[in-house]
């Protein structure tokens, strides 16, 4: 309930579109009442003049209730239409807002706040949930409103004529519209829940088995993928059935409770006809206007089974803007520092829901234009370092300043617009060559572009496709080799002028003639920079080299790389085993 009450709050800016659409929705069923109860009036009037006689028929005045049945008519269908448009108006404006407010949060969360969750399930969350939620208004806020406020209306209208069956009225219109709605909700909050999950989880699978789909084949692990998301669309298929059977049971229902009411409007009216206390054409009036009541409670069934798929949809939306970002930013950064000099003191990271440190006391410093190389096995921190210096991750203690200015002070987009990152698993996005690197510059011309390939040795590959720039390279690269990919990040490094670059593994899985390629590339890419290259391998190390060893999240070993081979340390150890590794 608390987050459909924060739902209903996000509608505030639109206040004005729902309050019309709501205007509108009323004036509505309320016309489609007027018009029922006069048309029946009216019939049954001329019925009564008719038998009458000439006279009655003379002096009875045809012209006022004939135009006030066009005028409902007529407002009916004016009042729907524009009731559509600003319903729509209104739903529209909030999913804009609400997708973009989603994203918004989303950003700052990325990559280590979102780490565990599954692709397809955030895919979900942006958009079924969101679309569910965007329906809110039209499928549960204004139903309920004009059947709360039309109900009322037309209850008085008929205790105007007869008190009782203003009272019969609103009581098979709660029955219809609250009663068996909360009879029907019930039932089908199992079902609807389920539904919900099963609906994600199939959705996440089916994103991960079109993602990975080379590797399930590979693996001849299709069929069982296949499998799981057959079992759970027959597990979906059953709920929807179910819930599906519980609302039509609710439509039948619904229409059963506004027979009856009908047929007791008769029953009561005509015991007062009888009496001589209310006129034939009244209980006309009585009875068509209590079967065209419960057009206003009609939509509820639906709504309160809405209700059950949008609090889930509130849920899982809410949880994702509630998360707590990893960094928080300041309100704005320094003027940028002249030189850019790192300094890592004492920083100590601990991921969240983790017992150990990541960084367990890192100190380093690098001056502006120097190459370093980190090494350090897996788990070393290697990654951890990337993610404080790009203000990924925040550190729990220990300082690291850039320039002289506090890393935490500078906002983490200030920040990542000093570094180029290019790691292993860099994305390539579905599009061409160009649109690829203009991610790196939106404004490079086609000579910058050429330029970045030659640099990135890649020009005369992509010289040689016959669409050139407009080569498509598919979703994530698919459609080029992995050291093209490999090339193309670079080439888009290298259209991207910081002050610092970063290469997490730039060379691993490449075949050496690649290889050489590459690192002539980051040569050239690195030149004016300083350039931190994190690996695992020693080839191409020079011996003059800086050389950094983590081990455990702290600095075991910093030289040269000469140095350090003849010291008896890791990189002895390393060294030797390359060595050892080459001659075989
Ligand atoms: N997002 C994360 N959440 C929790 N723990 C993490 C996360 N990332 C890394 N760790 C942990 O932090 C420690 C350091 O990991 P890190 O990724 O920095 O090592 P690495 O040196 O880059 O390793 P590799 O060479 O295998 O990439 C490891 O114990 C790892 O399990």
């Amino acid at each position: 309930m608390r987050d459909l009450i924060r739902l209903l709050r996000l509608y505030a800016p639109y206040r004005r579109w729902i309050a019309g659409g709501i205007a509108l929705g009323l004036v509505t069923v309320l016309a489609n009442f007027g018009l029922l109860a006069l048309s029946g009036w009216f019939l049954a009037s001329a019925g009564v003049v008719g038998l009458a006689g000439i006279a009655a028929q003379n002096s009875f005045n045809f012209f006022t209730p004939a135009a006030g049945v066009r005028f409902f008519a007529t407002v009916r269908v004016v009042a729907r239409y524009a009731g559509r448009l600003v319903d729509h108006e209104a739903t529209f404006r909030l999913l804009a807002g609400l997708r973009t407010d989603l994203y918004a949060r989303l950003e700052p969360l990325a990559p280590l706040g979102l780490a565990a969750d599954r692709g397809g399930d955030l895919l979900g969350r942006l958009v079924a949930d969101v679309d569910r939620l965007g329906d809110f208004f039209l499928r549960v806020v204004a139903p309920f409103s004009i059947a709360a406020i039309g109900s009322v209306l037309m209850a008085l209208v008929f205790a105007a004529f007869v008190p009782l069956g203003g009272v019969v009225l609103l009581a098979g219109l709660v029955a219809a519209g609250v009663a068996l709605p909360v009879i029907s909700l019930r039932l089908g909050r199992r079902p609807s829940g389920e539904a919900v999950g099963l609906q994600s989880a199939m959705r996440a699978d089916l994103v991960d088995s079109v993602q990975g789909m080379a590797e399930l084949l590979t693996y001849n692990a299709a069929p069982a993928m296949q499998a799981r998301v057959e079992g759970a669309s027959a597990a979906l298929a059953a709920r929807q059935g179910r819930l599906a059977t519980i609302a039509g049971i609710g439509t039948g229902g619904n229409l059963l409770i506004a027979n009856v009411t009908m047929a007791a409007m008769l029953v009561i009216g005509g015991r007062l006809v009888v009496a001589g206390r209310l006129a034939g054409p009244d209980l006309a009036l009585l009875v068509l206007g209590a079967l065209a009541a419960f057009e206003a409670v009609a939509p509820l069934a639906g709504a309160f089974q809405a209700l059950g798929g949008m609090r889930d949809s509130a849920r899982r939306v809410f949880e994702i803007m509630d998360r707590p970002v990893p960094v928080r930013d300041p309100a704005c950064s320094p003027a940028r520092p002249a030189t850019l000099g790192l300094v890592l003191a004492g920083v100590r990271l601990r991921y969240p829901g983790q017992a150990g440190w990541a960084l367990d006391g890192l100190d380093l410093a690098i001056a502006p234009g120097e190459r370093v190389t980190v090494l350090g096995r897996s788990g070393a921190g290697k990654t951890s370092l990337v993610n404080v210096l790009l203000r990924f991750a925040a550190y729990q203690a220990g300082s690291v300043t850039l320039g002289g200015v506090a890393l935490r002070d500078i906002r983490g987009d200030d920040v990542r617009s000093l570094f180029t990152l290019v790691s292993q698993q860099t994305q390539m996005f579905a599009g061409s060559v160009r649109d690829n690197l203009l991610i790196a510059d939106p404004a490079a011309d086609d000579a910058a572009l050429w330029h970045a390939l030659e640099i990135a040795q890649l020009a005369d590959f992509v010289r040689a496709q016959p669409d050139g720039l407009e080569t498509l390279v598919g979703e994530a690269g698919v459609r080029i080799s992995g050291g093209e990919a490999r090339r193309l990040t670079l080439a888009r490094a290298a259209l991207r002028d910081t002050p610092i670059l970063i290469l997490d593994e730039p060379t691993e899985g490449l075949d050496p003639l690649t290889e050489a390629a590459v690192r002539a590339a980051i040569a050239a890419i690195g030149i004016g920079r300083m350039v931190i290259t994190i690996t695992h391998r020693l080839a191409g190390i020079a011996e003059d080299d800086r050389v950094v060893v983590l081990a455990a999240g702290r600095v075991a070993e910093d030289g040269r790389f000469g140095a350090l081979k003849r010291a008896g340390g890791a990189v002895t150890r390393l060294a030797a085993l390359h060595d050892r590794l080459a001659r075989l």
